[in-house]
């Protein structure tokens, strides 16, 4: 017998736990999912997606998007990229890589600059017409942190439970 060629990439394999993740999510709009990766021995370091802080019940805080600002999810929301950094349990995150499903907002980008990553791979730039995205940008590539969008060869990956 020779080995399975048909096993996924490393990308693949990092942005599928990014968008496994992404599962997890009670946002009824945007679910998102982040990996950071060492990118040097390919080790997981943590993952994340977007979700209430600890302690705040999923069923108690608001998922609308427009009204009250108080009573929409934006200003209780931990996005999943800085999910992913606080969830690393002390992981030096020096160089380490970022596979998200959504580009990351100007808040996340200073968390990112700040733990010393150097490259994100994301699959959507829906808000990229948004100032939040461009000022990210702006910051990032000040920083000198790489961002690309993600490429792959195949369009899906099943999970069979059965
Ligand atoms: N990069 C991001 N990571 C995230 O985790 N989020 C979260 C915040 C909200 O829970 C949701 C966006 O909701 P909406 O505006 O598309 O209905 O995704 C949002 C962004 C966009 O900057
Ligand atoms: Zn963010």
């Amino acid at each position: 017998m020779t080995k399975r060629n048909d096993y996924i990439s490393w990308d693949d394999y990092f942005m599928g736990l990014a968008l496994l993740s992404s599962k997890r999510s009670k946002d009824p709009s945007s679910q998102v999912g982040a990996c950071i990766v060492d990118s040097r021995s390919n080790r997981i370091l943590s993952v994340g997606y977007n979700g209430l802080p600890r302690f705040c019940s999923d069923d108690e805080y608001p998922w609308t998007r427009e009204g009250d600002s108080m009573e929409t999810k934006y200003f209780y929301v931990v996005h999943a990229e800085l999910n992913a950094i606080l969830n690393c349990r002390g992981a030096n995150l020096e160089e380490s890589r970022l596979y998200t499903t959504l580009f990351p907002c100007n808040e996340c980008a200073k968390a990112i600059i700040q733990s010393g990553m150097k490259q994100i791979v994301y699959l959507s730039d829906k808000y990229s017409d948004t100032d939040i995205v461009k000022a990210s940008k702006r910051m990032l590539t000040s920083a000198g942190v790489e961002f690309y969008r993600f490429e792959t060869d195949i369009d899906c990956l099943n999970l069979n439970f059965k």
